[in-house]
């Protein structure tokens, strides 16, 4: 019988990985949710070989690149700029968004226009993710395999996005 190669991963989250922001998102076609907060909880997993010291990544770069996601999330209202029906409008000092006959107006800097469909919980991972990826992917060295994001918007509601990493 073949050894069995073991598989490294590495996983963060924090108390400190957390970010209140408020969203409203739409579900089921036409129906759009009041505008409302949570305070979101972020972990990562990242996999890939042993490097020289042994670490698949070094926690503490993973938390700090991460946090800094974070910290440009928290105390944000978070809007889709790729919504079908939500328009996102920005103006020098104020952001519009409007869906059907409802309009909202933000100060310009209370928000994080962020390129996804829908605020959900899901695509915010995946933007998360994304981020993380970029940083990763300016590594040449690096040979991490597959970035995982997980979100919490509420108590035990976690959303997971498995990003795999590819090299050009
Ligand atoms: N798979 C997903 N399901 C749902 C998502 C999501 O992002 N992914 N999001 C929502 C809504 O945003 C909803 O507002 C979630 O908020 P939550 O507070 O959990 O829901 P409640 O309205 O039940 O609020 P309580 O304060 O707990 O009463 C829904 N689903």
């Amino acid at each position: 019988m073949k050894d069995s190669v073991p598989r490294y991963k590495v996983r963060v989250t924090k108390d400190h990985l957390v970010f209140s922001a408020a969203h409203f998102i739409t579900f089921n076609g036409n129906i759009c949710e009041r505008l409302h907060g949570h305070n979101w909880r972020v972990a990562a997993e990242l996999t890939g070989p042993l490097d020289e010291n042994g670490y698949v990544f070094d926690f503490i770069a993973l938390r700090d690149q991460l946090q800094k996601t974070v910290d440009a999330l928290d105390h944000r209202v978070l809007l889709p700029t790729q919504h079908a029906q939500i328009k996102v409008r920005e103006e020098q000092d104020e952001v519009e968004a409007t869906f059907e006959n409802r309009r909202w107006v933000f100060p310009r800097e209370d928000c994080i226009l962020l390129p996804v469909a829908n605020t959900t919980a899901e695509l915010i991972a995946h933007w998360i993710g994304q981020q993380l990826m970029a940083v990763i992917r300016s590594d040449a060295a690096s040979q991490i395999e597959s970035i995982q994001i997980e979100v919490e918007e509420n108590f035990g509601q976690w959303a997971l996005c498995e990003l795999p990493v590819t090299r050009t």
